[in-house]
């Protein structure tokens, strides 16, 4: 099975990397950056959790031909669609578009650009940052869950995909609600996302005060509410919980994708994360001041990262 990985960033190294131990047929795309180069010229360096340094050659290329059995999708949201609509003539109809970005709304995205193709949603239990070119920092390790696509043939196609994703180590299930699965990792990115991002600390540090603890509660609490007025239904003591045991155990040392954004001084998937909440209660009329609050100050931030004060 060939397998293209768009977006050669934290995420899209790791999941690339892993897989190249089990299979040569896996190739990453990304425009050419620092990241890139190093990747092409001396391999992709692996931090692990003991620290132990794993180098994997690998190629990031820039054109892409026509019989990728796989894409997963690494991007971030707000790139999908102009990077995708790039390269669509690059793809059969065949081809299997699998996202695991975080955030609503990737496989409605996915959709529009390829209505014909089979596609399919899930998260990462997975972490990872790139710390410099050509070396990422592996540091979260929860499991991952894809959804089941309804054509036979990308369902064969996917056991495979998943098989080969254990065997390099990466935990991976197939779920049956995907939609459940989507929103219990939306409540995840709504915490710790946006307060590492505004605090610049390291996932697990959020728990280290009462007022984090129970910042995140007040936010996670507002999207319960918006989740069962989507129709998924979740019992909130059990999902704070179940949020600040991922953030002591499976991810305490990541430093999340948007306090990477942050730091880079990029543009944030704010959107797709508490900015999707603070949408969806106007849609529901149902208050979401945190949401609302978190949402505004993070694009207040990315709107002048040019005038801060250091
Ligand atoms: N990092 C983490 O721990 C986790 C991340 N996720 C999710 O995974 C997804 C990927 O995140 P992550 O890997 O952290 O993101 P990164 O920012 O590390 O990587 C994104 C990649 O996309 C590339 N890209 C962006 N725009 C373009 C473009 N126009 N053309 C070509 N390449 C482009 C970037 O290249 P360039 O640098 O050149 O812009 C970069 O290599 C996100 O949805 C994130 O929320 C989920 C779980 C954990
Ligand atoms: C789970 C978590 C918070 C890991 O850092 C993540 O999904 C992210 O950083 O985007």
């Amino acid at each position: 099975m060939k397998i293209l990985v768009v977006g050669a960033g934290a995420m899209g190294s790791l999941f690339a990397g892993r897989l190249k131990s089990q299979t040569s047929e896996v190739f990453l795309y990304n425009r050419e950056n620092p990241h890139v180069e190093k990747i092409n010229q001396c391999g992709l360096t692996i931090i692990e959790q003991d620290n132990k340094k794993t180098v994997i050659p690998l190629t990031v290329v820039q054109e892409i031909s026509k019989d990728y059995d796989l894409v997963l999708v690494m991007l971030k949201t707000h790139a999908t669609k102009t990077v995708l609509t790039q390269l669509k003539d690059s793809f059969s109809s065949q081809t299997l578009f699998v996202t695991m970005q975080n955030g609503l709304g990737n496989l409605e995205i996915l959709a529009e650009i390829f209505p014909n193709n089979p596609l399919v949603a899930g998260t990462m239990g997975s972490g990872a940052s790139v710390e410099s070119d050509g070396r990422i920092l592996h540091r979260g390790f929860g499991t991952n869950f894809i959804g089941q696509p309804t054509d036979k043939r990308a369902q064969e196609k996917l056991a495979d995909f998943v098989e080969l994703l254990n065997h390099s180590g990466l935990a991976t299930e197939l779920a049956d609600d995907v939609q459940a699965v989507i929103w219990n990792k939306l409540f995840v990115n709504l915490a710790y996302n946006s307060l590492t991002a505004l605090t610049r600390l390291r996932n697990g540090d959020i728990l280290n005060t009462i007022d984090g603890q129970n910042l995140l509660r007040s936010i996670i609490t507002e999207a319960i509410e918006i989740a069962e007025a989507e129709g998924v239904h979740v019992d909130l003591e059990k999902i704070i919980a179940k949020c600040i045991k991922m953030g002591q155990e499976q991810f305490p040392a990541n430093k999340s994708s948007m306090l990477m954004d942050i730091l880079h001084k990029r543009k944030t998937e704010i959107d797709a994360i508490n900015g999707a909440v603070a949408n969806l209660g106007k849609k529901h009329g149902i208050l979401t001041p945190y949401n609302d609050m978190i949402t505004g100050i993070i694009k207040v931030i990315e709107a002048n990262y040019s005038k801060q004060v250091d």
